[in-house]
């Protein structure tokens, strides 16, 4: 029946079973045009149709959030739970509180989630949630009504078995406290059904810090690869949030200097390099006062532009903040000041015709669903740690979590060599998909 598979005539039936989903369509596109020649030379997966089964979440939970702000006034907003695919554990994936958030949003990151967690070769299954909320701007009392009455409508859909939300964008230790507090007062047990918990309460050292180390980590993989290495590298960062935070203060700690850190309202240039005193600094300024990062410029005498980082010259280039960030404007400038390597922290933020760009370059790109695999990977270590009832030290999980992307890096070379390059892109998704796609064959047809 599917004997005459094709990327084209795929992406016309999934687009239109999804119109307007441009952001599902992306992170579709760009499996289905690596896997679909592998699924050609491997027919039992086109007969089953496994491609079109996991283009499919299992189901999508949508829900209306009421909360009363400090003034007194009845708010609504929407919310998620993308169950996208638990063929190898639980579903597992982040919630996104973000005005822009919307169903193709949602659909994109919980199907990269599918394959992203297969590369961790933890038992974690994929969904991704949250609710176009804006946290910004909010106070703490605001934040915590907008959270319990999110969970009192999540909480029946989720369970330690079942599905295992953590963070995303706009959702971190304070917003997951008050979504965990309300999920043990609502189901009366206390179990590991959220990740990102504070320490007191069944978090994992290091799973603050995983996303941005194991981004870190994945670049020092791909340099290594080609007999390079990350000292002295002078590197641009965007974001300012928790994966750019770590994964900035990673850099540094292998030798890199990091000279942006970026918000949506523009980027700092510090030529000088952003040290461990002044990531300090920031940290404070973004988990605590959560302020902007125009602020460091004023505190520590550095440039302020509109706009991207991607016209500061740099070796190494780390896309930290959110999807479609870095397009094709922004990679010629990276390729023009002969940056060497992209490594992506955020999900999917370099666009389709950028990625192109970067291949023919010659520049070594690090996709997203390897090189940020290293929080999930430690949100998965938290659940192994729930389960047994102990905690790990940060020496043992940080090397856990090093070892993990260096076999994510491993199985990108197993299924991505080409000739005498790497193919990021194409190893992360064969190497993703077929985990899997194997588990689903097994099940037989459901
Ligand atoms: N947290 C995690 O463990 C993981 C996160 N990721 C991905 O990493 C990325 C960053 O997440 P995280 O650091 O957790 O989120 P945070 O909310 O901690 O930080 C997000 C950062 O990105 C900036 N940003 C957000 N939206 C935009 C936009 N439209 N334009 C420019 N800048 C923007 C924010 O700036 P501002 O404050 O101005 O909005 C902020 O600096 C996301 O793509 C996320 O999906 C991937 C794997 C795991
Ligand atoms: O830790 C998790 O479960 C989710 C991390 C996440 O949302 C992501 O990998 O994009």
């Amino acid at each position: 029946m599917y004997a005459d598979l094709s990327l084209e005539r795929f992406m016309e039936g999934l687009k239109k079973r999804n119109p307007g989903e441009s952001e599902f369509h992306q992170a579709v596109f760009e499996v289905a045009a690596s896997v679909i020649p592998y699924i050609q030379d491997n027919p039992r997966y086109r007969d089953a149709a496994i491609l079109q089964r996991m283009t499919e979440p299992d189901r999508t939970i949508v829900f209306r959030v009421v909360w009363e702000d400090d003034d007194g006034n009845i708010r609504v907003n929407r919310g998620y739970r993308v169950q996208f695919n638990n063929a190898i554990g639980p579903y597992k994936g982040g919630l996104r509180f973000h005005p822009s958030v919307n169903l193709s949003i949602l659909k994109f990151l919980g199907f990269e989630q599918t394959f992203k967690n297969s590369l961790t070769t933890l038992p974690m299954g994929a969904g991704k949630g949250g609710a176009d909320f804006n946290p910004k701007g909010k106070s703490d009392r605001e934040v915590m009504r907008f959270c319990q009455s999110f969970m009192t409508e999540l909480w029946t859909h989720i369970g330690a078995d079942v599905d295992i939300p953590a963070g995303d964008i706009g959702v971190g230790a304070r917003e997951i406290s008050y979504m965990f507090g309300q999920y043990k007062r609502l189901a009366k047990e206390f179990t590991g059904v959220l990740t990102g918990k504070a320490l007191e309460f069944g978090g994992s050292l290091i799973r603050t810090e995983a996303t941005g180390y194991g981004n870190a980590f994945f670049m020092q993989e791909m340099l290594a690869h080609r007999g390079e290495g990350m000292k002295d590298k002078t590197c641009v960062v965007s974001g300012s949030g928790n994966v750019a935070i770590y994964c900035a203060e990673k850099i540094r700690q292998l030798g890199g200097k990091v000279v942006t850190l970026s918000d949506s309202s523009g980027f700092i240039h510090d030529p000088n390099g952003i040290d461990e005193s002044k990531l300090e600094w920031v940290k404070d300024l973004k988990v605590k006062r959560r302020g902007r990062i125009s602020e460091y410029a004023e505190m520590f005498g550095c440039e302020f532009h509109e706009g991207k980082p991607w016209g500061v010259p740099c070796d190494l280039a780390f896309p930290c903040a959110t999807q479609n960030e870095l397009c094709t404007e922004g990679v010629s400038q990276l390729i023009a000041n002969g940056c060497m390597a992209v490594s992506e922290g955020a999900n999917m933020p370099t666009t389709v015709e950028a990625i192109d760009m970067l291949a023919e370059a010659g520049v070594m790109y690090g996709p997203g669903k390897a090189a940020n695999a290293g929080g999930v990977a430690v949100s998965g270590l938290e659940m192994t740690q729930n389960s047994i009832r102990l905690a790990w030290t940060a020496e043992e999980l940080e090397s856990r979590l090093e070892q993990i992307m260096v076999g994510i890096h491993r199985q990108c070379v197993q299924y991505g060599q080409e000739g005498d390059h790497v193919n990021y892109v194409k190893g992360a998704n064969i190497a993703g998909f077929l985990k899997v796609a194997d588990a689903m064959l097994a099940y037989g047809v459901i």
